[in-house]
């Protein structure tokens, strides 16, 4: 393992930031942290960076416990959210002084540094001045920079915070295929859902200082571990429910589940997709409250005579208005029993 966290933990007066934490990344591993403000992502990462001590357990880089490794012999990178470049040097100074502290020789570092900006494709902006580049620009320096020293482990904290959605949504397939191109090993860190998925071979989902789940985007998106999880990945359809073989008894009456789900007093996730509509005499009758426009579908709110909200996902052409009065059933394959 490149990177083992053991037990890490760290407080803050009484209270655990980040409470008897166990993760590993291997190499090559793109891994994305996720989770709401104040879960204690950036502290993970400063704990690696060797910026944070711990208050027990432990940080292991290549097996070797790094207690008392101090920040600049770890050989990790780290990227912040505000990509701090120096306003005084240009493109090339703030590239190169990665390497300056590793005080590699004059002309091999001019030439590693035109090599990065053309790896994050900023080919000959060395001469620029840094406060004449785009948000975006600033960020593909930032990241040559945290790449010039080679680090074995390169850290990133919301790397695209502070950029807008288009923009974010090139950066990242970017950033991929370069991480897949050097082999580079990323621990990042993001409160945004999409960018992590997008990002990451591994998400590791964070709430009050511990993991909550691991897994691919796939695993975590199709099956996520709990209530917190799914709705943290924006699911509102979250119910609790007593599963009684295939079916569960709901505030939205009977719902089907998959054969073999985990029986007795559960909480159900009902993917939108999975909500289905029909004529108001069939079903569940439900008001459409609102619908709200996603580019790809249309999310059709329903209030239930009783009980909360449901979520639909329907196709453009489909929707019905609000106002109307609908039937609704579910789908079992679109339905979750969480842990
Ligand atoms: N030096 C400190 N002293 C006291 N509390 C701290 C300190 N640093 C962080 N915290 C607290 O620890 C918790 C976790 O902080 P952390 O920055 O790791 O969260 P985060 O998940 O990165 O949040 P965000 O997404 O908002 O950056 C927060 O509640 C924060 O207020």
């Amino acid at each position: 393992m490149l990177l083992s966290l053991d037990a890490a933990t760290v407080r803050f007066g009484e209270r655990a930031v980040l409470d008897a934490v166990d993760l590993d990344v291997a190499e090559h591993e793109v891994v994305c942290v996720l989770g709401p403000s104040g879960s204690g992502k950036s502290t993970l990462l400063r704990v690696v960076a060797g910026l944070q001590p711990l208050a027990s357990g432990r940080v292991l880089l290549d097996g070797l416990d790094q207690a008392g490794v101090p920040a600049h012999k770890r050989g990790v990178g780290l990227m912040f959210q505000d990509h701090q470049l120096f306003p005084q040097r240009d493109v090339a100074g703030n590239v190169a002084f990665g390497l300056r502290m590793h005080s590699a020789p004059k002309g091999e570092a001019a030439e590693r540094v035109r090599e990065l900006l053309e790896l994050v494709g900023l080919p000959g902006a060395g001469t620029r001045a840094v406060s004449a580049l785009s948000g975006g620009e600033q960020q593909r320096v930032a990241l040559a920079r945290a790449l010039a020293p080679r680090p074995r482990l390169l850290m990133l904290d919301e790397p695209l915070g502070q950029l807008d959605r288009s923009l974010r949504e090139r950066l990242v397939v970017e950033l991929r295929e370069l991480f897949g191109r050097l082999g580079t090993t990323v621990l990042a860190v993001t409160h945004d859902q999409g960018e992590a998925f997008a990002l990451a071979d591994r998400v590791v989902v964070m709430r009050d200082g511990r993991i909550a789940q691991s897994g691919t985007p796939l695993e975590v998106w199709q099956r996520p571990a709990d209530a917190f999880v799914a709705r943290f990945l924006g699911f509102e359809n979250v119910v609790p429910g007593t599963v009684v073989g295939e079916a569960a008894d709901t505030a939205w009456g009977k719902v089907p589940v998959p054969e073999g789900s985990a029986q007795g007093p559960r909480t159900l996730l009902v993917r939108p997709g999975g909500v289905r509509l029909g004529p108001a005499a069939e079903g569940l009758p439900c008001t459409v409250a609102a619908r709200t426009f996603k580019g790809t579908h249309v999310a059709v709110h329903l209030q239930p005579e009783d009980g909360p909200r449901l979520e639909a996902a329907c196709a453009l052409r489909d929707a019905p208005e609000v106002g109307d009065v609908v039937g609704v059933d579910f789908d079992a394959a679109e339905i979750v029993v969480l842990g």
